[in-house]
Order: C-alpha cells, then structure tokens, then sequence
C-alpha cells in the first residue's frame, strides 16, 4: 500500500468538502466536522483516502466526502433517499414475488396474526409498506380488527386495492398510497406491523420510516410487530467464494494472472456479498447477537452509528476468510404473557430470500481451536445517501499457542456508497 500511496502522491491533491463530523479511531485515521475542507493526495482504496485536514495527514472514511468544486450545486444529491428509484423497484412485481415466495417470511407474518387473532378484535392496525397489501389481508381473514390502514408509497398501492376488494376486505382494510411519514391517518393505532428488514437487517433504511410513523401514530401502550430485532455475526470459512474471486488468476488456462490479485481484493472484498448461502458447517465459533434493537424505545438518531462487540472462542482450526452477519425479528403477543413469535434468518433457520451477509476479509487468516476473535461491528449510516451505510469491522486474534502470532484488523465494508 505504501507504494501506491507514494505514485499517487505526485498527483496533485485534490479538494473535497466533510459532509458530516467524523471521529478517527486508532493513530492513523483523522478526525474532522461537517464542512472541513480536506485535500485528498491519494485513494488507496475505494473506502479509505490519504487525505489532509488542517495539515495533519491520516486516513478518512470516502463515503464522509464531497468533491469541493465552487460550480458544483448541492441539487447534485437532490434525492439523498433515492426514492424515484426505491419506490419504482417496487412497483413492479419482482420484488414482491421474492419476498411473498419466501414461505418463512410469510408465513411467520401469519402466524403472528393467526396466534393474536382474539386480541385483535376490534383493534385498529396500521401495516407500513404493505406492498400487495398481504398482511392486512391476514388481519381481516384471520382476525377481526376495526381497521387496517394499509399504507404503501408505490405504485403497487393501485393494484393493492384490487386486491383487497377481490378478496372481500374492503370494509376493513383502507389502502393509503404515500409514504407513511407524510400521510394523514384518520386515528391513532393499536398495532404498527411492518415488513421493513433489509440485507444485514437496515439496509434501505426503511426502519426510519417505521420510527417515525411510531412516533405520530401508534398509541401509548401501542404494539409495535415486530417488537425486537437483532443483528447477529459469526466468523467463518467462505472457501468456495474465496476460490472462485481470488483463488481464480493463480493459474487459469495454465497463465499466471497474480498481480490481479491485489484487484480482485479490492472490487469483490470490500463491499459484502448480499444473499450468501452461509452453511451451518462454515462456521468457526459460536454465532453472537451483535447489535440488539428494541423497536418500541429505539430512536431515529440511534440509526447514524450503531455499535456492537463480539468474543469469539474458535472452535474449529482453519481458514477464517471472513464474517458473516444475519438478522432475527420477534414479535410480542398482544396478550398479557403470551408466546413470542420470532423470525431467525440464520443458516441453522429455513432458508430466506435474505439468505446472509458475506464481510470478506482482505486476507485470510489461518485460525486454531481456542483462540479468541474479539473486536466491534459499527454500522455507519451514509450522511448523504440515506439508505446506505458502511459496516466496520475491528478485530484482532489472540493466538491460544502464541500471543506473538495475535493479528489486529479493520476492514471496512460500503453498502454500497
Ligand atoms: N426490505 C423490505 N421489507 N422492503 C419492503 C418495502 C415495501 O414497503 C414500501 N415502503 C417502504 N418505505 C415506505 C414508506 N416510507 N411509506 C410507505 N411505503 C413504504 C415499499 O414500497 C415496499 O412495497
């Protein structure tokens, strides 16, 4: 890396803009607030700059800066949520057959009305981001609230209606189409249920929305569907992966294709690996629930750096070649006592459309049984583009034969900015 660092010095540096404060950890990255001028002399990554702020030089996070150039207008990020994209993605019928073909999704859903269905009569209940409106439908087929007020920003709310109307649930089910953060909903709720979770649980951000609709409209005393989520890592072996983006330019067609390799890293093991099939037999120690969210008290400004750690004994010796992370979702029975309905997406778990979340490290490490992987996760939310963010991972190893052989490690993973 120094190397690079030094070509890329002669470039003259350029100049960018903090678009939010940023606080460095460890003796090498810079800390620097909203607005900060820094003069970026080299990028020796897609994540992480050599930049200069204030004439100490270290390492910035790229996701933090905008290039400083006096024509440049703020309209260039006019739709920070992206919403012209998100919304259209799901006004067509892609993305809600994946996620109603996803049976333990669904049927979780299900069963959490069917099991609350006698303390739902006569509720009222908001569904956020119904889609095509399958969970109100199981509200007014399978219980018998007042109301379900079925709230959804695309396109798809026209066809909702159809639906609801087809399948006799007109008298209690009243589609809204809008985002719910700015619509007008006739009367506070009962029960705010929403199908929200993202890859690695928050991505798309849509749990800011939910938040927010939280907070205008469920009652005190309101339950919120589901109740708790929690972001859960594991250390693993990825050696299928490994091979098939890095193991591939040792020989292929019996060529030496290596100095790719330092490419290969970069392009395929910086950002993470969406919908990987993670099996049980991957993983090198016991799972941990890193990040935990109670959906009742959590608070939109939780959201910007969500931080958990993790203490990993390994249990089996090999190659550790990256983390991968899943979400479980819980929902609390409306009855005093009742049973806890709760969606595992985890590889031990029936698989998901989620399936799990690959972090690849830039280099593999070799591991024995017993030693300890300790560190911390923080998810960065994106303070321009809303509903990315950036998963950190710090981490070191204390090997259980030499505390000498103990590496120390950080990787950061954008999703996707
Ligand atoms: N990761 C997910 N579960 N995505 C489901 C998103 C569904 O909720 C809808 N949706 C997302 N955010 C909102 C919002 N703020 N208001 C209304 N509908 C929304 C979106 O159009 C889609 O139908």
């Amino acid at each position: 890396m120094e190397a690079e660092k030094e070509d890329e010095e002669d470039a003259s540096p350029e100049e960018f803009v903090a678009l939010s404060d940023f606080s460095g950890s460890g003796s090498e990255q810079l800390s620097f607030s909203s607005g900060d001028k820094l003069l970026v002399h080299a990028k020796p990554s897609a994540a992480w700059w050599w930049a200069e702020v204030r004439g100490v030089i270290g390492y910035v996070p790229a996701s933090y800066l905008r290039q400083d150039t006096a024509e440049e207008e703020d309209t260039s990020i006019e739709d920070p949520w992206q919403d012209e994209e998100y919304f259209g993605s799901y006004g067509t019928l892609k993305l809600h057959l994946e996620m109603l073909s996803d049976r333990s999704r669904t049927e979780t859903y299900r069963q959490v009305v069917l099991r609350n269905s006698a303390s739902l009569k006569n509720k009222a209940v908001m569904d956020l981001g119904c889609g095509t409106g399958i969970i109100s439908l199981f509200c007014a087929q399978l219980a018998q609230p007042s109301v379900v007020y079925a709230v959804e920003a695309s396109s798809m709310a026209e066809y909702t209606k159809q639906l609801v109307k087809q399948n006799g649930c007109e008298e209690v089910v009243t589609v809204l189409q809008g985002r719910a953060e700015e619509l007008e909903l006739p009367e506070q709720v009962d029960v705010l249920v929403s199908e929200w979770m993202g890859n690695c649980l928050l991505f798309e951000f849509m749990v800011e929305s939910v938040l927010l609709a939280r907070d205008r409209w469920l009652r005190d005393g309101g339950v919120m569907w589901p109740s708790a989520a929690a972001l859960t890592l594991v250390p693993c072996r990825a050696d299928r992966y490994y091979a098939e983006k890095m193991s591939f330019w040792e020989r292929p067609y019996g060529l030496d294709f290596t100095p790719l390799q330092p490419l290969a890293q970069q392009e395929f093991f910086t950002k993470p690996k969406f919908s990987h099939h993670l099996e049980p037999e991957d993983c090198l120690a016991v799972s941990c629930d890193v990040i935990c969210l109670d959906m009742h008290t959590l608070q939109v400004s939780d959201l910007e750096e969500m931080k958990g750690e993790f203490h990993f004994c390994m249990e089996k010796s090999g190659i550790f070649h990256g983390f991968t992370a899943w979400f479980t979702v819980q929902f609390e029975s409306l009855e005093m006592g009742g049973a806890t309905v709760k969606l595992n997406t985890g590889p031990d778990s029936e698989p998901t459309h989620w399936k799990q979340t690959l972090f690849m490290l830039d280099r593999p490490v070799s591991v024995n049984v017993g030693d300890i992987l300790s560190g911390t996760v923080t998810l960065h939310r994106n303070p321009v583009w809303r509903r990315h963010m950036t998963v950190a991972l710090h981490w070191n190893i204390n090997n259980s034969k030499s505390d000498a052989d103990s590496c120390q490690k950080e990787t950061w993973h954008p999703i996707w900015r």
